[in-house]
């Protein structure tokens, strides 16, 4: 068994429920029982590269991953992200290596426009969904992300920031808490002010972790922050070095706020391809899925057919949606062969269109 301080490593989110979950792994393969006195437990607070800088509750390190454990994530799809435990090794004075990852309770990953699956964050109780009341406003975009941290196992909180500044606030407040389902958590704030500290504080008590979400300039770096009391993360629009005008955050990083949780920034998302399979992102559309079991046509998509049980009690904004995350979900399941097949099948049919046009022209 390896031991820890946990009074240490609450700083950094250590909870009841990880220490049981980490004595329930030691039994199985998955991690060594008989870790040697000079192993230890941190957590994954940035990650660049092939460099990972970690936190053991008192100070950070910078460590690499053993080519043995990076072998064992290359096997699982899978690859070592922002708030992962790991156990680790000192082969000399400040040589530190990651030998095991203990396998997260929760993981939020995205499928990358080439398919490949790109690992978020780890070990996450809440995740913050930001969204600005200004020109950041979408209800369909956030509909998506709240069934894509439902079907990670991680609680959505809906954050609308910018709300000093953002247009029709209460109007676009009310328009979200009748489309979203009734128990998800919608709080309007503005991250620049302390306030947001307040009405956050449900989840921000020590052992908790969070990730902001959302895309660039929605004020994630902005609510860090606050939350955190200190001037970490650089915020537009003060930008060091290129002159391109604002500052983006370009990698994800674990920090410590103030009232005992750890939050983690995120870059801004541009897609966020689901990476979890229908069924699981349906969830939060049940009402779309207990409609269709009573639609009266067997044959029907429930796409605008005419008599179709499920358009005339869903709104058709949210339906399309249902469809799309679908769509969306049906393409992350395509193996990169599969994908090369369609794309492949669109190019000749584009080509013999493209033929038969030209034919057509006198
Ligand atoms: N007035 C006001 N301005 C805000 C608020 N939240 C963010 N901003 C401003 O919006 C701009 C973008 O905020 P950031 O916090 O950098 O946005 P981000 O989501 O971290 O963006 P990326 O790092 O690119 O992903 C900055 O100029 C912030 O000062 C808010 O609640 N009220
Ligand atoms: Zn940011």
């Amino acid at each position: 068994m390896i031991d820890f301080d946990f009074a240490k490593l609450r700083r950094i989110g250590l909870n009841q429920e990880l220490i049981q979950h980490i004595a329930s792994l030691t039994s199985t393969s998955a991690v060594p029982a008989n870790a040697d006195d000079a192993t230890q437990l941190m957590r994954i607070v940035e990650t660049q590269r092939d460099q990972f800088t970690l936190h053991d509750g008192d100070s950070q390190h910078r460590a690499r991953a053993a080519t043995r454990l990076l072998h064992v994530l290359q096997a699982q799809a899978t690859t070592l992200a922002v708030g992962d435990w790991v156990l680790v090794q000192q082969h000399a004075p400040g040589d530190w290596w990651i030998t095991t990852r203990i396998p997260p309770f929760t993981h939020i990953a995205r499928r990358a426009n080439d398919g490949r699956r790109q690992s978020l964050a780890s070990n996450i109780d809440t995740a913050l969904l930001a969204m600005g009341l200004d020109a950041d406003f979408n209800p369909r975009r956030m509909e998506r992300y709240i069934a894509m941290a439902g079907a990670a196992g991680v609680a959505p909180v809906v954050v609308l920031t910018k709300a000093d500044i953002g247009t029709n606030v209460q109007q676009r407040v009310a328009e979200l808490r009748e489309r979203l389902p009734a128990n998800l958590p919608i709080i309007a704030v503005n991250g620049l002010d302390a306030q947001a500290r307040v009405e956050l504080a449900p989840w921000l008590g020590a052992g908790q972790t969070l990730v902001l979400l959302g895309s660039s300039g929605a004020g994630k770096s902005t609510l860090t922050n606050t939350l955190t009391c200190e001037p970490l993360q650089d915020t537009g629009p003060v930008r060091r070095g290129d002159g391109r005008g604002q500052h983006t955050t370009t990698s994800r990083s674990l920090h410590l706020c103030s009232e005992g949780a750890c939050i983690i920034d995120t870059p801004g998302l541009r897609t966020w391809r689901p990476d979890a399979d229908s069924e699981a992102l349906a969830a939060t559309f049940d009402d779309i899925e207990m409609l269709a079991k009573a639609c009266q046509f067997r044959d029907c998509r429930h796409q605008g057919e005419p008599g179709c049980n499920v358009a005339a009690h869903v709104a058709a904004d949210r339906l399309l949606n249902f469809h799309k995350l679908m769509r969306d979900a049906a393409r992350s399941e395509q193996t990169p062969l599969d994908r090369i097949a369609e794309r492949s099948k669109w190019k000749s049919l584009h080509k013999a269109s493209a033929a038969r046009l030209r034919n057509k022209r006198p």
